[in-house]
């Protein structure tokens, strides 16, 4: 029953929304029409559009040119086309490839080059084959949403939350896109809602108020002020376990809105609490009121409306179980004894047996011990680095084995968290080094910390600078791009001394390059801008850079690039190996492994061999009906 109700009301409002499109067509079609006389059947049978003209005749869409003075036609000189050249987005910094490990769902926006019989176009598309269920690649054009759909949608919620449906009822009958986006990753309606509005997070229930105006169409109905309940499943914690993700968790990372540093980090929602209520009593300095909880013994705690508690408050208190509930009253926007209450109800199985004040350890951890460093481990786990060993030192972080630990940067230990003792560049026990710990572990000394750099780089006195932060400043020399040998060059904008900083090679980080689409348009056209970054990453300039893209090969070069590890990522700096003047082609000697491809149709032979040799492993596997096991032709014999 409430499906059909729903149907019929979704039927409503599409029927209302598309019933200007027949009256507003005929409309154009008339204003386009003239009273120029039908052609008659002969002429017209010469005609492609002989079967319309007698029904409708168009104006004629070109400007009338009488009057205006033509100009005798002018030869133009032959103009030579540019050659063949990848152009790309501009970017500074490295960003993560929208297709990655993370994000393997990304469709292709167009085929390049499917007008090139050469260009294979299956090959291109074969990356994007592989993801299961996935046997027709769309183009993103093709999957986008219609947005009139969206607004038809919305305007039936309206309609029906005004008919008294709750959204629990609507989302029940799947008749609209769903609102679970959390746990779906689906675009659900409400989540659309969801962010086109002004929240507030009052009880006594989520109230979401849609303030973005409608597109205005005859049928619509206002919004009269009702506001759209966001289904219960949408909690705080959700949110920001939703919000994490965009967030760069590194403290040391000085981007804002990072795009390189993805996580899948999320919110732990088992936090036990550490206080029982006396403890938690002890911990308010004052009464925020005369009605506050500090004032009541644990036999008077009022059992608070249970309206009042929803899914917002648990989970804001359980997120935060030791704070002063004093606190969380304004956030909750409950009283505090209300706040102390549910919290007691939450927890009473745990609360009452918890440790009273004294026995929780302090923030500061005291003296080192061994077990304070085990949970030492990196931000990012996936990433291998090869730059040396990671935290399997004996000492603590702050005072790692020379040269070889790179885990302070990178640790969640407690020690990251309450800050360095010593900055990573100067020696532990004060001595002075000729080179700083950072760079002869291939790191960049972080501005922020690092003691040459801030106490005498302010000064402005020559020498003092710390030249260890170039990647980090961006202190990139000027190039210009123009043809060069080999399609474009890159060419030095001024003079640059030997060892000057040029500039950072950027682009999107990718893992597992392997056959990707991306490989097949390197190899169909001869550019490759691929550059290795460690072992598990790559570097890919061919849709994202800058002009350091542009450095063509050359054994001679009077370019080295370094790999560097800053703020937990790696990067590449390039700098001059020698003095460079203003207007010179700068080179690269790319290594032998960059030219040890074949050629384009040595590639193609070996995928095509490559796809048979796993086409038959699949058939071996089929026939035995998943009962295959290693050495079955052996077993057979004996
Ligand atoms: C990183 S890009 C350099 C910029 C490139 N010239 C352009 O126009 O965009 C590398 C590509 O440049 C070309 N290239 C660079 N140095 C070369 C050389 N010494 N010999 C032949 N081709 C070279 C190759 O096509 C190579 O894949």
């Amino acid at each position: 029953m409430a499906e059909e109700r729903i149907l019929d009301t979704y039927r409503s409002v599409w029927n209302g929304f598309y019933s200007w499109e027949t009256e507003y067509s005929s409309e154009v079609i008339a204003s386009l029409a003239t009273d120029t006389p039908a052609q008659d059947a002969s002429s017209a049978e010469d005609s492609c559009f002989s079967q319309d003209i007698d029904i409708l005749s168009f104006r004629h869409l070109k400007r009338p040119i009488s009057g205006i003075p033509l100009s005798p036609p002018r030869v133009l000189p032959v103009v030579q086309a540019h050659s063949r050249y990848q152009a790309c987005a501009p970017s500074n910094q490295n960003v993560m490839a929208k297709r990655s490990n993370y994000n393997p769902f990304v469709t292709p926006l167009f085929i390049p080059f499917a007008d090139e019989p050469r260009f294979q176009s299956k090959y291109f598309l074969e990356e994007f084959l592989q993801d299961s269920d996935y046997t027709d690649p769309k183009l993103r054009w093709q999957s986008l949403p219609d947005p009139d759909f969206e607004i038809i949608q919305l305007q039936t919620l309206f309609n029906l939350r005004k008919l008294g449906y709750t959204v629990s009822q609507i989302d029940a009958e799947m008749v609209l896109p769903q609102a679970e986006m959390p746990d779906t990753d689906a675009d659900g309606l409400l989540w659309a809602c969801e962010q086109r509005h002004v929240s507030s997070p009052c009880p006594p229930a989520l109230r979401v108020t849609i303030v973005r105006d409608l597109l205005e169409w005859p049928g619509m109905l206002r919004n009269t002020g009702d506001d759209v309940h966001v289904t219960e499943k949408w909690d705080v914690i959700s949110r920001v376990d939703s919000m994490l993700r965009q967030f760069c968790p590194l403290l040391g990372c000085i981007q804002s809105a990072c795009p390189s540093h993805v996580h899948d980090r999320k919110l732990n929602r088992n936090i036990r609490p550490m206080l029982n209520n006396d403890s938690l009593r002890q911990g308010a300095k004052k009464s925020c009121n005369n009605m506050c909880f500090t004032l009541e013994s644990d036999d008077y705690i009022e059992v608070a409306p249970r309206e009042l508690m929803t899914k917002d408050v648990i989970s804001l208190i359980k997120l935060l179980p030791d704070e002063l509930p004093c606190h969380l009253a304004g956030l909750c926007r409950l009283s505090c004894r209300d706040v102390f209450a549910y919290r007691s109800e939450l927890f009473s199985s745990m609360i009452f047996s918890g440790p009273i004040r004294s026995d929780i350890p302090s923030h500061d951890p005291g003296p080192p011990d061994k077990s304070w460093f085990r949970d030492c481990r990196p931000v990012n786990p996936w990433m291998e680095f090869t730059a040396g060993k990671v935290c399997d030192h004996e000492g603590p972080c702050h005072k790692p084995t020379r040269g070889e630990c790179h885990c302070y940067i990178r640790c969640t230990c407690v020690w990251r968290r309450t800050g360095f003792k010593n900055p990573p560049c100067q020696a532990s026990n004060g001595e002075k080094r000729s080179k700083c710990e950072c760079q002869a572990a291939f790191r960049e000394c972080d501005p922020e910390m690092c003691p040459c750099y801030s106490r005498k780089l302010c000064t402005g006195i020559k020498g003092y600078c710390c030249a260890n932060v170039s990647l980090q400043q961006g202190r990139i020399k000027p190039l210009d791009v123009a043809a060069a040998q080999y399609g474009l060059g890159a060419f030095t904008a001024q003079y640059i001394k030997k060892g000057g900083f040029i500039g950072e090679y950027v682009g999107e980080i990718y893992y597992n390059y392997g056959h990707t689409s991306r490989a097949y348009l390197n190899r169909y056209t001869g550019l490759n801008y691929l550059f290795d970054l460690n072992r598990s990453q790559a570097l890919d300039a061919l849709t994202v850079g800058n002009e350091t893209r542009y450095l063509n090969h050359d054994e001679q070069c009077n370019v080295t690039a370094s790999a560097w590890l800053v703020n937990d990522e790696h990067r590449i700096a390039y700098y001059a190996t020698k003095s460079v003047a203003k207007n010179k082609e700068l080179f690269l000697d790319y290594g032998e492994r960059y030219w040890a491809e074949g050629s384009f149709e040595d590639y193609l032979a070996e995928r095509e061999e490559r796809k048979i040799s796993e086409e038959g492993q699949e058939r071996i596997l089929g026939q035995d009906d998943g009962e295959f096991t290693y050495g079955s032709d052996t077993a057979e014999g004996t």
